[in-house]
């Protein structure tokens, strides 16, 4: 099989990224070499690939649905939104601008021209590539610069399915909507519908269906069951609020409670997921100083805005809260922004261009933001565990010379060491000072051994009798989750039907559902 599709989507999160994800492993299974990309991803939640370039996580997880290495090509183009109604443009994996949404658009033609070569090249390397919209194709105001839905179709003559979520309601009217509100030519490569996220029976669904195929001439190729646990590597903070399900139960006699500060700008979230896979962990995400009081870990996560994140922080008590913690040699994780709020001073000349500011002062760090970004894939040690992450950040922390300590807390406060170390026991990255702990590595937490100590040692400054599996493996989660999209997938679609879109594209006379644009 040779070709492509693209999946729109009715709305945000309506589930087009499963839905690449779950068509990439059916295809993969099939032993075509597919491909996923996604033109323009607007998203806090990236990973970074083995050449050092940074693209949207989950294309990074389609890429794993494939079977093959993440690459910049799957998603040329990411958007990260920070403050003041701005986003940083990465292009290819690597920052280009910082632009707000009005001069974004003078950006489009190059931006346009790298996302047309991108797709190029993955078709020429791979058999198939499954392309995935963003938001609605049917965004009438901005249609005119479309680099991502019906503008890239278009250009590059792809049939496309749009997927609409049934969960919300108003299903019939989004998907009748999304395609009579186009053009003539873009409804012309528009060739059918999918329902996802249905609970209940299909034989009431079917009496709309039908409706749909006769009132548009195109086919609703697949009704998508409600999949509870589709959390792990998301693209949105929509999904910070998704149904996590129930832990599994706890090995030991406690559960053990995990509270993630929902920074405002929060980023690569996805660092939590790890911790979501280990029995009887539970996580939530908070946001006021009550919400602190019985959890036994605090992570402090990523943010595209730490100045900005740290500021709401204080406003809210967090501070106070999280300081009192600390002194009371409870634990608490600083992951990237998160570590960088942990420390005792800011220096921000990039980010916020705030310039000088007083971190948290729970480790002995300081950070400085450069202009450049660092993007790495390193990898060492903890307590002789090895650990693989990567790095997203501007802002470079240097620990302390010559004060072992952590700040505020006297004598009597902890000696402070790195966290990550070479085999050598040359110190990588992080600080940890008794029960603080921080790093700029993300997905630290995905290495098994790792998490499983870590959580060993949180178990006992909590005073929780919580034990960790000892064959709970993050990747084998992932995997099983991908294994269900693909199953989804092939369960639910008609799969003849869209490997015929596949291979020969939008069929000749769709007709024209009034009134277009
Ligand atoms: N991934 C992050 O948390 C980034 C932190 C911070 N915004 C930086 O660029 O340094």
């Amino acid at each position: 099989m040779n070709g492509a599709l693209l999946v729109a989507g009715t709305t945000s999160d309506a589930g087009k990224s499963v839905l690449v994800a779950g068509l990439c492993r059916r295809l993969a299974r099939e032993g075509v070499k597919v491909a996923p990309f996604k033109a323009q991803n607007m998203s806090l939640n990236s990973m970074v690939t083995a050449d050092g370039a940074e693209i949207g996580r989950a294309q990074a997880m389609q890429a794993a649905a494939a079977g093959i290495a993440p690459e910049a090509a799957m998603n040329p183009v990411l958007l990260k939104p920070g403050g003041a109604m701005s986003s940083q443009v990465v292009l290819l994996g690597r920052p280009v601008a910082e632009v707000s949404a009005l001069n974004y658009h003078d950006l489009k033609p190059r931006l346009f021209a790298a996302v047309l070569d991108s797709l190029a090249d993955l078709r020429a390397r791979y058999d198939v590539v499954v392309c995935e919209g963003a938001g609605s194709p049917t965004e009438i105001n901005l249609r005119d610069r479309d680099i991502t839905n019906m503008g890239l179709a278009r250009a590059a003559n792809l049939p496309v399915l749009v997927v609409g979520d049934i969960d919300r309601g108003g299903v019939f009217a989004h998907l009748f909507g999304t395609l009579a509100l186009l053009s003539a030519e873009d409804q012309a490569l528009m060739c059918g519908f999918v329902v996802n996220k249905f609970r209940g029976d299909v034989r009431l669904l079917q009496p709309g269906l039908d409706r749909i195929r006769e009132l548009t001439g195109r086919p609703v190729l697949g009704v998508l069951p409600y999949l509870r646990g589709l959390w792990l590597d998301v693209e949105d903070s929509l999904a910070l609020d998704a149904d996590r399900g129930t832990p599994e139960p706890p090995l030991g006699d406690d559960i053990l409670r995990v509270a993630v500060v929902r920074l405002p700008h929060i980023s690569n979230f996805t660092d939590i997921d790890a911790l979501s896979v280990e029995p009887g962990v539970v996580v939530r995400f908070v946001a006021t100083p009550g919400e602190l009081a019985d959890a036994d870990l605090v992570v402090v996560p990523g943010t595209r805005a730490t100045v900005a994140d740290l500021a709401w922080l204080r406003e809210r008590g967090l501070d106070a809260a999280i300081a009192r913690r600390a002194a009371a040699g409870l634990p608490v994780l600083g992951i990237c922004g998160g570590y960088q709020m942990l420390g005792r001073e800011i220096e921000d000349r990039y980010e916020s261009r705030a310039g000088v500011v007083a971190g948290l002062g729970l480790l002995p760090v300081r950070v400085r933001f450069a202009a450049e970004k660092t993007l790495a894939r390193p990898s060492g040690f903890a307590d002789g565990e090895p650990v693989a992450a990567y790095e997203i950040h501007h802002g470079v922390v240097a620990v302390d010379a010559g004060t072992g300590t952590a700040a505020g807390g006297g004598a009597s406060a902890p000696e402070s060491e790195p966290l990550f170390t070479n085999a050598e026991g040359a110190p990588l990255d992080g600080c940890r000072a008794g029960s603080v702990w921080g790093t700029l590595w993300h997905g630290a937490l995905e290495n098994d051994g790792f998490r499983r100590a870590y959580l060993t040692q949180v178990a006992q400054w909590a005073g929780r009798r919580f034990v960790t599996s000892p064959d709970t493996s993050f990747e084998a989660a992932r995997q099983a989750r991908l294994d269900a999209l693909g199953d989804l997938v092939a369960d639910h679609l008609d799969n003849a039907a869209v490997d015929r879109l596949i291979k020969r594209g939008a069929p000749a006379g769709m007709p024209f559902i009034p009134p277009g644009v």
